[in-house]
């Protein structure tokens, strides 16, 4: 069933008691409010982007679909099966990898890792076979096998860690910052191989990231989370419009020449032949393009996405989401 919701999240919450060291004998214990009552659905076979400031309680929701952590509240199931009472159970049934942590034996060569991955999960040996084949072939690690990860770069690695996620075929998978930190080649490669898999295989992606390409290049929608609120769920091009978020056009003239006049853009920078102009992310860049390399002689050009931080900033400054209340290291200070 093609909306069957493959992951139900109600009225969620999860509270931390903090204690901290205030003088010589005093200690203070404070709650911090990391998620406070999200609610939402993910169908099979989406792909969803869950983004928001540090400190927002992305990582700790992803801790509670996946068992690690039990919620203070509400209702959580993944593929019906409520993740902290039946851990085990579900661990069959999902992926996660993380982009800053290895699920990797670092010492070990990286077929060895997949080794044990074969028995810890017990995949049937046909199945193990031909879900590494396939995953070495796609993610180009034939060369890698023999490697022992701590010799592997972080782009190698990453592919190494997204195979290992997925040798058991689970039906959803979990990625955090899965392109943090690797260069442009890595990181389409990585894209890629995601949008494949998701077409191929139908595996649900719930996808945590600072980049705002993984997100437009791979995810239909978007959910974002503040102070441990979901403030925003739904296509990526409307959060741009609730963030009114600008891009940047970057040109250079043949010489130095006054700002350019190209409105809805206004130029925002001035270097030389160099000009940057703001203008709506909404609106077309080829038109405006076109419009500026008509009346002006042009050399180069290029266009700046803005990043989820601006994104974001911007969407929570409007007036109708006045800033919330005070907040220690982000989470909301609830007492
Ligand atoms: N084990 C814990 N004990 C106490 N507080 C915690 C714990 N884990 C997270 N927090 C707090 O909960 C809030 C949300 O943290 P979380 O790690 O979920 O944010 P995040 O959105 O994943 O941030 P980042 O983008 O920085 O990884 C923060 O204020 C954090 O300090």
């Amino acid at each position: 069933m093609a909306d069957e919701a493959f992951i139900e999240v109600d009225g969620v919450e999860k509270v931390f008691d903090v204690r901290r060291r205030t003088g010589f004998l005093k200690r203070e214990r404070r709650r911090v409010r990391a998620v406070d009552s999200i609610s939402f659905r993910v169908a099979r076979g989406e792909m969803v982007g869950y983004i928001g400031p540090n400190g927002a309680g992305k990582s700790t929701t992803i801790k509670m679909l996946t068992g690690i952590l039990t919620p203070s509240g509400g209702r959580l199931r993944v593929a019906g099966i409520d993740p902290s009472r039946e851990r085990t159970r579900l661990a069959h049934r999902i992926g996660v990898v993380f982009g800053q942590r290895t699920t990797l034996w670092w010492d070990l060569p990286l077929i060895d890792s997949y080794r044990l991955m074969h028995r810890m999960y017990r995949i049937p040996d046909a199945r193990y076979r031909e879900n590494l084949d396939r995953l070495v072939d796609l993610l180009g690690l034939e060369e890698l096998l023999d490697v022992p990860v701590r010799q592997l770069s972080l782009g190698q690695r990453m592919r190494g860690d997204i195979a290992a996620a997925l040798l058991h075929d689970p039906e959803v998978l979990y990625l955090d910052e899965p392109t943090i930190g690797l260069d442009v080649m890595s990181k389409a490669r990585v894209r890629t191989f995601l949008r494949e898999l998701n077409a191929e295989r139908g595996t649900t992606v719930l996808l945590t990231t600072h980049d705002l390409q993984d997100i437009e290049q791979l995810c239909s929608r978007v959910m974002v989370i503040d102070h441990g609120r979901l403030v925003y769920d739904g296509a990526l091009a409307g959060l741009h419009e609730v963030g009114e978020s600008e891009r940047t056009l970057v040109v250079d003239l043949e010489r130095e020449l006054p700002p350019i006049e190209a409105a809805p853009a206004r130029v925002v920078k001035v270097d030389g032949p160099r000009q940057w102009l703001a203008f709506p992310a909404s609106e077309s860049a080829a038109v405006l393009v076109a419009r500026i390399a008509a009346d002006y002689p042009l050399v180069d050009l290029s266009v700046r996405e803005p990043d989820i931080e601006a994104v974001i900033a911007r969407m929570l400054r409007t007036p109708a989401d006045p800033p919330g209340p005070p907040v220690e290291d982000a989470g909301q200070v609830i007492s």
